[in-house]
This record gives C-alpha cells, sequence and structure tokens, in this order.
C-alpha cells in the first residue's frame, strides 16, 4: 500500500528543514511511499520575477538567475557529498544554462508566453526532489524522484483552473514505475503537463493538489500533508484564543471550511481522495507530536472531539458587500432570479451567498466589496425598465458586510442548531443581515456588519464549542460596595471558571476620579495599588468604550456600585448599545416615571439585561420573590416591611440609655448607610425602594407621591455636607430620648416602615409605634422583613427576612445578579 506525503516550501526551505523531512520519511514504515515536494521557500517567487524582469528587458534577470543558482548550490553543498554533489550540481549547471537562453529569448521578445513561464516556474520543485531524494539515498535508501511532468496529465478549464486526465495520467504513471522501480519516490509538487505535453502548473495551490491526484491515482491508504501548523483549528486561533484542533473532519466539513477562509486545503484538493475514501492527515512537520487533523468519511464513532458538539468550526470571509434586489413585480415570475444573476455573470463577479424568502420579493446575494458598484451598476441598468415602472423598487447596496459561517455534517438531522447559533448571536447584541442554509445542512451562513465580525464569530465559537460563558466586566464606583464584589469576585473566578465554565474578566474599575483599564482581565489580588500607579484620569465615555469595545469577549456587563444619578441616566444609552447593566444603585428605577417607563420598555425590546436584586433588601430575594409572584400570575394586594437596615439597626440599638447619634454613627460604620446617611434618616432611601416595588407592580407613582416622613431634625436639612451633618446630630439626642420614652411607656416600639398598598394604588412611608409582641419588634441588627400579602398568601403573608444592608450581603446580591447574567447567557446550571 502506498502512503503519500506532501512537503511545502517552508518545510523544505533550508538544508535542516530538508534533513527532517528525509528523516520523516524513511520513518514512515509503509511499505512504499511518493513524497510530493514543492520549490524551497520563496524560489516559485524568486523564478517569477526572472521572468517579470526578462520580460521588462531588464538585465538583471542575470544576476537574479545567480542568486538562485547560488541558493540551490550552497544547499546541496550543505546536504550532499560525492558523487550525489557532483551530478546535481552539474545538472543545476546545466538547467541555470538553458534558463539562461530562456530568459534571453523572453528578453528578446519582451513577452513570455504561458507555457514558457510555466516552464520556468517549474525548475524550483525539479531541484528540491532532486536534493531530497539524493538526501534519502545518501541514508542508504533506493529512492527515485519523479518529474511529474512525464506522468501527471491535466486539461485547463475556463476559470484558471485544471482537471485531471485520471485515465490518460495512470497509463503514463504504470509506465514511468516500471522503467524507474523503488519503493521511495520524490515527485515535484505543482507541475503537469498538458495531452500535447507542453508543460502546465496546477494553479492555486498546486502541490496539496499533486498529492491528492497522485494519491488517487496510486489509491494510497493515506495522503499527509505537512506543514506549519497543529492541524485545522475550530476558528482562526488569530481571531478566537480558545480555538482548539480538531482531530477529524469529513470531506464535506473541511470542503466547507476551506471555502470560507479557514487555511485548510484548497476545495479541490479534497476531489481526488474523496472518490477513493482516502484519508488526508494534516500535521505539523515542527511538531511531530501533534496527531494532526484526520480528512476522512465520517466513521459511526467520529465524534471523538472532547466536546460533543454538532458544529466543527467557524469561519469567516469579510470585505464582502450585499446587494439586494426588491420588488413586488418579481414574485411567480419566472426568469427573474436567472436575469439578475445572469447579469452579475456579465460582470464577472463572483456571488458568495444568495438568500431569497419565500414570498419572492427580494433576492439578496454578497458580492466581494471591489464588485459591487459595477454589480448594481448593471443591475439597475438591465432592469432599467421594471425600476421605471415601479415592478422593481430598487437595487440597494449593503457595504461593510462579512460572512461568518458554521460548518458542521452533524448539524443535519440535528435539530436546534440554528436556535442555538441564532441565541448566541442576539445574546452578543450582533445583528444579521442576511442569512443562507442550504439543505445539505452543513453550513449555515450569516451576514452579518464587518465590525461585528471577530465579536460574533468568539460568541458562537464560546457557544458551541466551549460553553464558556465569558464576560467583560465595567466596575463602576469601588466604595464599600464595589470593593467588597472585587473581593468575593477575586476570591470566586477560578472556581466559577473551573466549575461552571464561566469566565469573568474585570476589563476596568473607575471611581470619580480614577480608572484602570486592562485589556484581558484586572489582577483583583492588587487592583488598588495599580490603580494609583497606573491609573489614568476617569473618563466615562472612554471606560465603556474600552470594557465594551474589547472584541475577543462577546458580552459586556456594566456593574454600577456608585449612588449616583449622573450614571443612572447613562443605562438607557448602554443598554441600547447591548451592554447588560447590573446595580444596587437604586436611582434609575426610582427616578423620573416616563424614563423608568422608556429604560423598561426599551429593555424589553432587546436581548440585553438589568439586573438590580440588591437595590431593596440587599442581598435578599425581594425582587426575585415578586416577580416570581408576578410572572405565575399571583395578584399581590400590599408588600408591607421594614426597608432600610440603617433605621432597623438603629430602632433595634436604641434603647437602654443609648444615645441616637451614636447608633447612627454605628450604623454609618457598620455600612449600612447610604454615601449621605440622611438619605436614609430622611425616609428618602425607604421611599426609593417603595417605589422600586409600586413600579414593579406596575404602579406608575413618582418619587413625590410618596413623601416620606423624615428624622432628619428640621435645622441639620440644609447643610452641605454628611460629616457636618453627623457632627451635629448630637445637639438632637435630647428630642430622640423623649420619643423612645414616650413609646416605650405605651409598651411599644418605634420602626420605620414601608408600604405598597397595591389595591388603593398608594405607597406609604413613616415611622410607626409596634407592640413589643408584633414581628416587626421582632428584629435585630440590620434586618429587613418584607411581607407579601398576595391573593395566594391572603391568610398568611409570604415572609422575608434577613440583614437588609452591610458590605458583604450587598455585594453578595450583586454578584449573585451577575452569575444570573452568565446563566441567562448561556452558562450551565
Ligand atoms: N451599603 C449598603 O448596605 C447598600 C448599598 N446599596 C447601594 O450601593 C451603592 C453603593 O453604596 P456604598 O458602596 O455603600 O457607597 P460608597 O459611597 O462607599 O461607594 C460609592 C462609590 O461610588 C463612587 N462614585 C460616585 N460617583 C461616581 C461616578 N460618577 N463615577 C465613578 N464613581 C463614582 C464614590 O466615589 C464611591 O467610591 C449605593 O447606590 C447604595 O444605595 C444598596 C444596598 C445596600
Ligand atoms: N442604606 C440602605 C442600604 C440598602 O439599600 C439601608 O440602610 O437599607
Ligand atoms: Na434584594
Amino acid at each position: 500500500m502506498w502512503s503519500v506525503h506532501k512537503f511545502g516550501g517552508t518545510c523544505v526551505g533550508c538544508p535542516d528543514r530538508i534533513k527532517s523531512v528525509a528523516e520523516i520519511v524513511v520513518k514512515d514504515v509503509s511499505e512504499r511511499k511518493l513524497v510530493v515536494v514543492s520549490a524551497m521557500s520563496k524560489v516559485t517567487d524568486m523564478m517569477y520575477d526572472l521572468i517579470k524582469r526578462a520580460q521588462s528587458r531588464d538585465e538583471s534577470f542575470l544576476s537574479a538567475l545567480d542568486a538562485v543558482l547560488e541558493k540551490h548550490t550552497s544547499t546541496a553543498k550543505d546536504m550532499l557529498e560525492g558523487d550525489d554533489l557532483l551530478s546535481f550540481l552539474s545538472r543545476l549547471h546545466d538547467d541555470i544554462n538553458n534558463l539562461k537562453a530562456m530568459l534571453r529569448a523572453i528578453y528578446i521578445a519582451g513577452h513570455a508566453t504561458e507555457s514558457f513561464t510555466d516552464f520556468v516556474v517549474g525548475y524550483g520543485e525539479l531541484w528540491s526532489a532532486q536534493m531530497l531524494s539524493l538526501v534519502i539515498k545518501q541514508k542508504g535508501y533506493d529512492c527515485k524522484w519523479m518529474d511529474t511532468r512525464d506522468v501527471l496529465v491535466v486539461n485547463p478549464t475556463s476559470s484558471n483552473q485544471v482537471d485531471p486526465d485520471f485515465p490518460e495520467s495512470e497509463r503514463r504513471l504504470d509506465k514511468w514505475f516500471s522503467n524507474n522501480p523503488s519503493s521511495i519516490i520524490i515527485a515535484t509538487g505543482f507541475i503537469a503537463t498538458t495531452p500535447d505535453n507542453i508543460p502546465t502548473t496546477l494553479k492555486r495551490d498546486g502541490s496539496d493538489f499533486s498529492a491528492a491526484i497522485m494519491g488517487a491515482l496510486l489509491r494510497a491508504g493515506q495522503v499527509t500533508i505537512w506543514t506549519d501548523v497543529d492541524g485545522v483549528y475550530s476558528a482562526d486561533p488569530r481571531k478566537v484564543s480558545e480555538a482548539v484542533i480538531l482531530h477529524t473532519l469529513s470531506y464535506q466539513e473541511a470542503w466547507e471550511m476551506s471555502y470560507f477562509g479557514a487555511n485548510v486545503l484548497h476545495p479541490r484538493t479534497i476531489i481526488p481522495v474523496m472518490r477513493y475514501d482516502i484519508p488526508i492527515v494534516i500535521r505539523n512537520v515542527f511538531n511531530l507530536a501533534a496527531p494532526g487533523t484526520k480528512i476522512c468519511r465520517p466513521s459511526a464513532d467520529d465524534n471523538g472531539e472532547h466536546v460533543q458538539s454538532p458544529v466543527k468550526g467557524f469561519a469567516t470571509i469579510d470585505n464582502l458587500a450585499l446587494v439586494n434586489v426588491e420588488g413586488t413585480g418579481m414574485a411567480g415570475v419566472p426568469g427573474t432570479a436567472s436575469a439578475i444573476f445572469s447579469t452579475v455573470k456579465d460582470v464577472g463577479a463572483n456571488v458568495i451567498m444568495i438568500s431569497q424568502a419565500s414570498s419572492e420579493h427580494s433576492v439578496c446575494f454578497a458580492v466581494p466589496e471591489k464588485e459591487v458598484n459595477s454589480v448594481a451598476e448593471a443591475l439597475r441598468s438591465r432592469f432599467n425598465r421594471a425600476l421605471d415602472a415601479g415592478r422593481l423598487s430598487q437595487v440597494a447596496i449593503i457595504p461593510n458586510c462579512s460572512i461568518l459561517a458554521t460548518v458542521g455534517q452533524k448539524m443535519a438531522s440535528t435539530p436546534g442548531v440554528s436556535a442555538t447559533l441564532f441565541n448566541a448571536l442576539a445574546k452578543a447584541n450582533i445583528n444579521i443581515r442576511a442569512i443562507a442554509q442550504g439543505c445539505s445542512e452543513y453550513n449555515i451562513t450569516v451576514v452579518v456588519k464587518r465590525d461585528d465580525c471577530i465579536k460574533a464569530l468568539r460568541a458562537v465559537h464560546s457557544r458551541f464549542y466551549l460553553s464558556r460563558t465569558t464576560l467583560s466586566m465595567g466596575i463602576i464606583g469601588p466604595g464599600l460596595i464595589g470593593a467588597t464584589l472585587l473581593d468575593q469576585l477575586r476570591d470566586q473566578t477560578a472556581e466559577l471558571k473551573e466549575k461552571f465554565n464561566i469566565d469573568l474578566r474585570v476589563m476596568g474599575i473607575t471611581s470619580s476620579k480614577k480608572m484602570l483599564l486592562s485589556d484581558s482581565g484586572i489582577d483583583l489580588s492588587n487592583w488598588k495599588e495599580q490603580q494609583s500607579e497606573q491609573g489614568k484620569a476617569a473618563d466615562m465615555q472612554k471606560f465603556v468604550q474600552h470594557v465594551h469595545g474589547n472584541h475577543f469577549i462577546p458580552n459586556t456587563v456594566l456593574v454600577d456600585c456608585t449612588a449616583d444619578s449622573y450614571i443612572a441616566s447613562h443605562y438607557y444609552d448602554w443598554l441600547r448599545k447591548g451592554i447588560h447593566i447590573i446595580t444596587p444603585n437604586k436611582k434609575a428605577n426610582s427616578g423620573p416615571l416616563d424614563q423608568y417607563l422608556k429604560l423598561r420598555s426599551l429593555q424589553r425590546q432587546s436581548y440585553t439585561h438589568y439586573f438590580y436584586e440588591a437595590t431593596v433588601g440587599a442581598g435578599l430575594p425581594i425582587i426575585s420573590t415578586l416577580r416570581g409572584l408576578l410572572e405565575t400570575g399571583d395578584k399581590i394586594l400590599s408588600i408591607e416591611g421594614i426597608f432600610s437596615g440603617t433605621l432597623s439597626y438603629i430602632f433595634n440599638k436604641f434603647k437602654g440609655g443609648r444615645k441616637f447619634s451614636e447608633v447612627v454613627t454605628e450604623a454609618k460604620q457598620a455600612g449600612y448607610t447610604e454615601p449621605d446617611p440622611r438619605d436614609d434618616l430622611s425616609g428618602t432611601d425607604v421611599a426609593r425602594k417603595v417605589i422600586i416595588l409600586a413600579r414593579e407592580c406596575g404602579m406608575k407613582l413618582e418619587l413625590s407621591d410618596i413623601p416620606p416622613e423624615s428624622l432628619v431634625p428640621e435645622p441639620l436639612r440644609a447643610i452641605e455636607s454628611a460629616e457636618e451633618f453627623m457632627q451635629q446630630l448630637p445637639h438632637f439626642d435630647e428630642d430622640w430620648a423623649k420619643k423612645l420614652q414616650a413609646a416605650d411607656g405605651a409598651g411599644e416600639v418605634l420602626r420605620y416602615v414601608g408600604v405598597v398598598d397595591v389595591t388603593n394604588e398608594k405607597g406609604l412611608v413613616k415611622l410607626k409605634s409596634y407592640k413589643k409582641d408584633h414581628p416587626f419588634a421582632q428584629l435585630s441588627g440590620s434586618d429587613n422583613i418584607i411581607l407579601f400579602t398576595t391573593e395566594r398568601y391572603k391568610e398568611q403573608p409570604l415572609i422575608v427576612r434577613g440583614p437588609g444592608a452591610g458590605a458583604e450581603v450587598t455585594a453578595g446580591g450583586v454578584f449573585s445578579d451577575i452569575l444570573r447574567l452568565a446563566s441567562y447567557l448561556g452558562a450551565p446550571s
């Protein structure tokens, strides 16, 4: 059984490499071996350059020819010795003399015919084949070299390609073997002959094609294509760093991948071997340990890939434009498509993909960008009358497009593949301009904006191949909650990556003064030092652009850990850009009603997520509980509770002769208060939470509809800074002591409560006294308690209770929103 190998120009680029190739050949234990070689790297270009110089009557073709001679002489001297060296050099000199004469003729004529050119460039292969065969012979093996022009017969076709004449080539091959019996043959790639014995070449990717034809002629057991990569990747590794080597591909898959720009093999290469089911193996000459990629007929246990995916790989083509021919006069008119595409053919443009909906009102197709204007012009002139009469409404061009092709033989008959694909694109906020899938189902092609292409490629690759959900995160406001969140992320990201395939990368952290940016993810163990040493002046626009513009991660989330309404005013714009938002900041949801409604309606229409569980009850599941009730059809009657961790703490601790101002200071130090504690004491923070829940229930309330009972002493309300307020507060301790005594005397406790009265469409926020056995009186620390009275929970309300403020629980609530987002985006649960 024959084994065929092909080594490209880089594999035989210098003496050492030629020696390693010889080593690989002799180590192949196959009974008989045929090795196809290209010219040494750069030599084919040097040969074309000789012709160019001679044609333009430039005498320097002589010195350029000397350089060719020198390259091969020194290579041969480095590897060969004795008679072998002498015979090679003597033949080389004869060849160079012949070339000199040929080039002189071209110089005189000022022109080179195609066959003359093919003859000249083919010398590179003749020399590399001879040198390799002599190196193998010197190792003590029987080895012959073959000028493939004696064997391989091809017919040129109209499209600058050639069709092999298999029967004639087979006949000539048999004859060649009877004259040159040997178990190792080194054959020239790229070159061939016409049936009239005129030298020709196999045109583009010729040497791979030579190897495939030889494989077919010999009915070889395998054709190995040696190159400088470990095999075929699931996507271009320069664009997708997580791309993996595919162990097997079917012929059709390899064909589709290579058509779509993946550097696999020219599709033509596959045809001859496919006919006889001969596997092609792509291997790395510089990494013999890598098994490579085997292209073959799929076997029953084909899916030895480490991830069982119906999709094998992804490829892209850039620099395309779509042409859309549209109009009501096309439907049901036979010949329209034929007229469109014959016009495109007349322009000589190549149609890369076609899509037509069954309403027949439009035909859309992709062509190379550089050809689109002439295509559109030709169509407008061809359909001039139809356009004038309105039967066609337009011939439109959509420029700057790219194709993303998803390839896999197992996609056929696997429902859900396209849904997953489109879902991954939707989640990365990528708009699809056109779609094509043939009924062979090997390939789903989508057209996207060129600027989106790499992001699209990464989104679908990670969805199918790695099922790893990668999030690019930007943290705004690293104060108490933000910094605690960063600590929690630091401690948990490795585990999330390993166990759940969730890859969280903080690409930026910004305070109001300084921002720290990273291209691959900030090391969270010392972000504070990095921020102070490398931080740049904060600039929200640049920050967002950095975190979102990073194309190597398909999804972006901004985490707003400020209490700033200015930051909240950006949410609309961010969501529109496809950026997900997570926040404990209450300002957006309790701000002006019209802006809130606009934000929610945008979010509901898009695939972008906005989560804010920590805005009410910090980490306690308040928003999610309410959502669960509403979405399952329960009817909320009222929500009542203690919503302020700060006020809960204050009234839990304000007893036994303690001073009011002291307890407030403690709450602030414990991290329960808002950045300005007056937001808590004034009841505004509770009013905001009541508004958030009321709006969640569909009530259209403004913050001004719920005037809270303020606990901020009247004279301190106008004070500028929070610090000064805290200094002045002790002056009012006596007033507070009296209030407390009054309640205590009545056997009651003070509690600051909020009520969402859904039945009467009202909200209420006030300080109330409760009997000491009331559930609200039983709390401790910063506990919140929230009672949901609903149709289903009417007799006994549904109660959520627990600490409702503080760094760890709040950051934990934000973190769990981040993980919810990851799971919405496809992370495993
Ligand atoms: N502390 C708690 O227990 C809870 C807090 N929250 C909310 O969490 C948010 C953060 O609270 P804390 O961390 O306690 O406050 P904090 O004052 O410690 O942190 C806020 C940070 O945001 C920064 N900041 C303000 N404006 C900014 C801007 N325009 N750009 C960048 N950074 C800016 C501040 O400099 C500060 O570092 C607030 O919205 C608060 O309502 C929600 C639930 C509980
Ligand atoms: N300051 C707030 C923090 C949570 O929203 C509170 O005290 O509840
Ligand atoms: Na919550």
